[in-house]
């Protein structure tokens, strides 16, 4: 039996029958999602924000999670600078050891934060197992228990992750505009559950940001006389987002400079004639390389996605701008006679290293300078 510092046991439970046994941490509670993992040794505040982890249960290689603790926001211009979004998106934690901060920019626990948040978290169990099936099997259902007692976990398994629409609940309801003094340019970001990292790097770059629900048409966007469009990150299965791929393909008849990242990437494949298809357990993590093919330098970049695109299934009329060397996956398109440009992986570098925010430079000179390639 093992002892949990927090007096309180849990599990996570896999649909493929697999049990591990271990402590609770956070709020006591029962969530379902699909069990993902990353490999990131930090930025578990950014990660755990991260709107595109809607619906998904994290689970945390690196063996120690919490030393540095949870900073207190700090928002600047409507923007978080330490947080992806206002609070916790993922369904539960799994670590191997859940600890106490010692850092001077600490506010709290990772335990004191989830429990506050609603968020369970089970520690003590054996990852690199969880993360050996997710890998074999690809990814799949699974159940979170912290502080409860349940005999049938698998009970708790509801609806699959790929049949829920996730940007119902990380989408804005009505516009956000983040007014800036310093800019010359109104952009436009469809926002699905966007990352704060990416509004910040917008902002820096001096524009004025309206953000838009997800479900925007491209009148509504062309409404405000954009400069650019952003079709943003978010969660879930892109393939049941028909209607933003439409906009995307409306907007796209406006010949205006786009942007498409990670979720905005899939739907501009989609709209312009491509294919996205499920992966088999995706990429998470923030040292993930991604070559640029037209220069063959490489960047190591930040990855959250399961979906991805393929050589064969790349849109006619695009050419591939980033490819991740280990596996092929497309992770970066340029139109060729159209401005817009595509990355898969997370320009905005939260958390993860500054490498590629410079795509965002190139943006911003489509927008102003109207030259994209
Ligand atoms: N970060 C994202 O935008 C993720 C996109 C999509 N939900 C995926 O998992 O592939």
């Amino acid at each position: 039996m093992t002892f949990c510092k927090r007096g309180t046991e849990g599990l996570i439970y896999l649909e493929d029958g697999t049990l591990l046994k271990g402590c609770g941490f956070g709020a006591k509670g029962i969530r379902q999602g699909e069990v993902v993992f990353t490999t990131s040794m930090n930025g578990y505040p950014e990660s755990m924000t991260d709107p595109s982890y809607r619906g998904q249960i994290l689970a945390i290689t690196h063996p120690l999670v919490g030393n540095y603790g949870v900073p207190s926001p700090i928002v600047k211009n409507g923007i978080l600078q330490n947080f992806e979004s206002e609070h916790i998106q993922i369904e539960g934690l799994v670590v191997i050891e859940e600890t106490d901060p010692f850092k001077w920019n600490s506010s709290k626990s990772l335990h004191e934060w989830m429990a506050e948040q609603g968020v369970p978290g089970v520690s003590s169990v054996d990852t690199r197992l969880l993360v050996k099936r997710v890998r074999t099997l690809g990814s799949m259902m699974g159940v979170i228990v912290s502080g409860m007692e349940v005999s049938d976990p698998a009970s708790y398994l509801g609806k699959r992750y790929d049949e829920i629409d996730f940007t119902y609940f990380t989408s804005p309801k009505s516009p956000i505009i983040h007014q800036n003094v310093s800019g010359s340019s109104l952009i436009v970001l469809v926002d699905c559950g966007i990352k704060h990292g990416i509004l910040d790097e917008l902002y820096r770059r001096g524009f004025t940001i309206i953000r838009l629900p997800c479900k925007s048409t491209a009148e509504e966007i062309m409404d405000y006389s954009p400069k650019g469009v952003v079709f943003g990150n978010g969660p879930g299965n892109p393939n049941l987002l028909e209607g933003l791929a439409r906009t995307f393909a409306s907007v796209t008849e406006y010949k205006i400079p786009t942007l498409g990242v990670c979720l905005g990437h899939q739907i501009a494949t989609k709209a312009l004639g491509g294919k996205v298809r499920k992966m088999k357990f995706g990429h998470r993590a923030i040292n993930k390389p991604v070559v640029d093919v037209t220069s063959g330098k490489c960047f190591i970049s930040t990855h959250n996605h399961g979906y991805g695109v393929y050589k064969e299934d790349v849109p006619q009329d695009t050419q591939v701008w980033f490819i991740n060397p280990d596996d092929g996956v497309v992770e970066g398109l340029i139109h060729k006679r159209l401005p817009i440009i595509t990355t898969q992986f997370h320009p905005e570098s939260r958390p993860g290293p500054n490498d590629t925010v410079w795509v965002f430079d190139r943006f911003k000179k489509m927008v102003i300078g109207n030259e994209w390639n």
